[in-house]
């Protein structure tokens, strides 16, 4: 099966997470934490901030590892790395995605997240509610 390695972003603000749409391909209109594939020869690092420069416009610093969750979609194996971040410059405008929400706590839940993110979202409901962030 194929494999791919992806980068994710979990942007924080004021104890709130922004949460995107994505906007085509057969995932369409399920939510995610922006980011993408990792290219030859980017660390994990970098390739979040290009990937979020270029779908957001925004510049972000890229903060502390969260956790890599793999998961098995029925085409291909997804191994995603997750990555707090904080926006440094610019304000997020949807290049490519259909839609975005800044999600407090109590509402972490209220979208339709990817499968994949589910135990993304199990971590950071720990880390929010023992109020380590
Ligand atoms: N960016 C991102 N991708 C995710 C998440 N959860 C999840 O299952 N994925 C999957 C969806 C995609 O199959 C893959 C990300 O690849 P991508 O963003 O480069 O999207 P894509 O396959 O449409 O790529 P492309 O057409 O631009 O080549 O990882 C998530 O939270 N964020």
């Amino acid at each position: 099966m194929k494999s791919i390695e992806v980068v994710a972003g979990i942007i924080e603000d004021n104890h709130k997470i922004f949460a995107t749409q994505r906007g085509y391909g057969e995932f369409k209109g399920a939510w995610e934490f922006p980011g993408g594939k990792i290219e030859p020869g980017e660390s994990r690092e970098q390739a979040l901030a290009r990937e979020l420069k270029e779908e957001l416009s925004i510049d972000v610093s890229v903060g502390d590892y969260l956790c890599s969750v793999n998961h098995d979609y029925p085409n291909f194996h997804l191994l995603m790395h997750c990555f707090f971040c904080k926006i440094i410059g610019g304000k997020p405008t949807l290049l490519e995605h259909e839609s975005a929400k800044w999600l407090g706590f109590q509402d972490f839940r209220s979208v339709e997240w990817l499968p994949a993110d589910l135990s993304v979202i199990d971590i950071l409901e720990k880390q929010f509610s023992t109020s380590n962030r």
